[in-house]
């Protein structure tokens, strides 16, 4: 496409493009979106090397005058988007990018990529979250990422488990993960740990003796409440003697409500009552809801395929759609029409705002960028396909959602620390209705036009179609 428009003059073109997503994955109420900082550096870093162009040669596709262009290839558009940990539902735009037709076109999949991935295990991860009740972290229980053995390759683990962060796990077993993003890295030990060593005994002594302050003991190697559990209590006590303690067991298999409640009344009643029980075995936020509706007495929770492959919702389907050309310093509305109604695009350069009634997020208005922000007074919204339903907003605040990320190339935007971003994952987590987090059936967060974008999307569908 690129060559394409090179060759029909068109590679200055300007244009507007919008990422978005229509449906929330897993039956969620909402995406935590995630994957900015890549697609940032991405765009800031985008060259073509000799080498790649001297590939490009090879195939005897392209001419060389379209090779020079390549060869001084900048990104030099501009890119509003909302901050990574923002919760976002469909239609609304993640990022806006303005600039060459050329270059637009060619960072299509990598935004994509960078996007589809990253939001979709940060909502995944708060899935978990949600089933674990520790959407107030300071409550319930730890999810760890032990994802890295299950994810579809290196990238997918390293940006999984950053997502995953994010979306509210307090740590991973990836230890390059935590090289690369600082992220707390955590974890126990295998089964072949244990069955390396002449007994269960003597694996749980040696593993103390290099860990004496971070003990956690895999108890199912023989049998959880006649061996690991005994075992590890006797190594408790030990740890004791010399003025530590056990900080935890980890139970891998068999029914984990059961032998989670018989582990813990055992520890306690050996005086271990502040040894964590941590969870693992194909655990995913049905699961962890389901023992927690048992009674199961889990402290923490490792969780890898179902987290780090989003394994019910392999994809986040994540699109880049035109939506403007400039033409003689104004910007034409674009439009895709279709038979399917959810794949017609929204038109034009947009910006959207977000309501807040009693700080809780009430409904959010996609609208044209020159429309002005409401301003306090009162606000009549309508579903864009049953247009009678309507909802008129008084006391409200408004916030707009998009931001200037990268201006004429040059980044305006400082990129936040991993921690300040699951930070303010959790303070949007926050501001969203109960309702709308609901794993199951959540209600639907009102995501409306605002009569301007409506009366122009109608008006272009309509001229589209003669
Ligand atoms: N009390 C429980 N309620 C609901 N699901 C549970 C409960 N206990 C365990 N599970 C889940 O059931 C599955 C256990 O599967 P299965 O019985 O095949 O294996 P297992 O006994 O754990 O042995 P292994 O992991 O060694 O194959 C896991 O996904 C686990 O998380
Ligand atoms: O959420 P999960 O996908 O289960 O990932 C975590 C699992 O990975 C490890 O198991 P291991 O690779 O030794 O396999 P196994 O326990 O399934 O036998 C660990 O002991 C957990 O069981
Ligand atoms: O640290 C652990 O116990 C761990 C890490 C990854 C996968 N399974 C277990």
């Amino acid at each position: 496409m690129m060559y394409g428009y090179y060759k029909a003059g068109r590679l200055d073109q300007e244009v507007v493009f919008d990422l978005f997503y229509r449906v929330n994955p897993c039956g969620n109420g909402f995406v935590v979106f995630a994957g900015l900082e890549q697609a940032v550096l991405y765009l800031m870093t985008l060259r073509f090397t000799e080498e790649e162009i001297a590939y490009l040669r090879q195939t005897n596709l392209f001419d060389e005058g379209f090779l020079g262009e390549l060869a001084q290839f900048r990104f030099t558009g501009t890119v509003h988007a909302v901050s990574e940990g923002t919760v976002v539902f469909p239609y609304e735009p993640l990022l806006r990018i303005e600039g060459r037709l050329f270059e637009l076109q060619l960072i299509e999949s990598a935004l994509l990529c960078f996007v589809n991935h990253q939001s979709l295990i940060a909502t995944k991860a708060t899935r978990m979250k949600l089933a674990a009740q520790t959407i107030l972290f300071d409550d319930g229980g730890a999810i760890s990422d032990f994802g890295l053995r299950r994810a579809q390759n290196r990238d997918a683990s390293i940006f999984g488990a950053r997502a995953a962060f994010i979306g509210g796990c307090s740590s991973t077993s990836n230890v390059a993960a935590g090289f690369y993003f600082g992220i707390p890295v955590a974890g126990t030990q295998a089964h072949s740990w244990i069955q390396s060593f002449p007994s269960e005994l003597e694996a749980f002594r040696a593993y103390r003796d290099a860990y004496p302050d971070q003990t956690v003991l895999l108890v199912d190697t023989y049998n959880v409440l006649r061996s690991g559990v005994p075992n590890a209590i006797t190594v408790g006590l030990e740890l004791r003697k010399e003025g530590r303690d056990l900080l935890g067991i980890r139970i891998d298999s068999g029914d984990l409500a059961y032998l989670s409640k018989e582990a813990r009344k055992r520890l306690d009643e050996a005086g271990f009552t502040e040894t964590k029980i941590i969870a693992s075995d194909d655990l995913d936020e049905d699961t962890i809801r389901d023992l927690i509706l048992q009674g199961a007495a889990i402290d923490a929770w490792g969780v890898g395929t179902a987290l780090i492959t989003a394994k019910d919702c392999p994809a986040l389907g994540g699109v880049y759609k035109l939506s403007a050309e400039k033409v003689d310093a104004r910007y034409i509305p674009k439009i895709k029409v279709s038979e399917n109604p959810q794949k017609v695009t929204n038109p034009g350069k947009k910006k959207w705002v977000r309501f807040y009634v009693n700080e809780r997020a009430n409904a959010d208005l996609i609208m044209l960028d020159e429309e002005p922000v409401p301003a306090g007074e009162a606000v009549t919204l309508f579903d864009p396909i049953h247009t009678y339903k309507q909802k008129t907003i008084t006391h409200y605040r408004v916030r707009e959602m998009l931001q200037p990320i990268i201006v004429n190339g040059q980044m305006v935007y400082e990129l936040p620390e991993l921690i300040e971003i699951r930070a303010y994952a959790e303070k949007e987590l926050r501001s969203i209705p109960s309702e709308t987090l609901r794993l199951k059936n959540p209600h639907v967060h009102h995501v409306d036009l605002s009569r301007e974008l409506w009366q122009l999307k109608q008006k272009l569908v309509q001229s589209a179609r003669m």
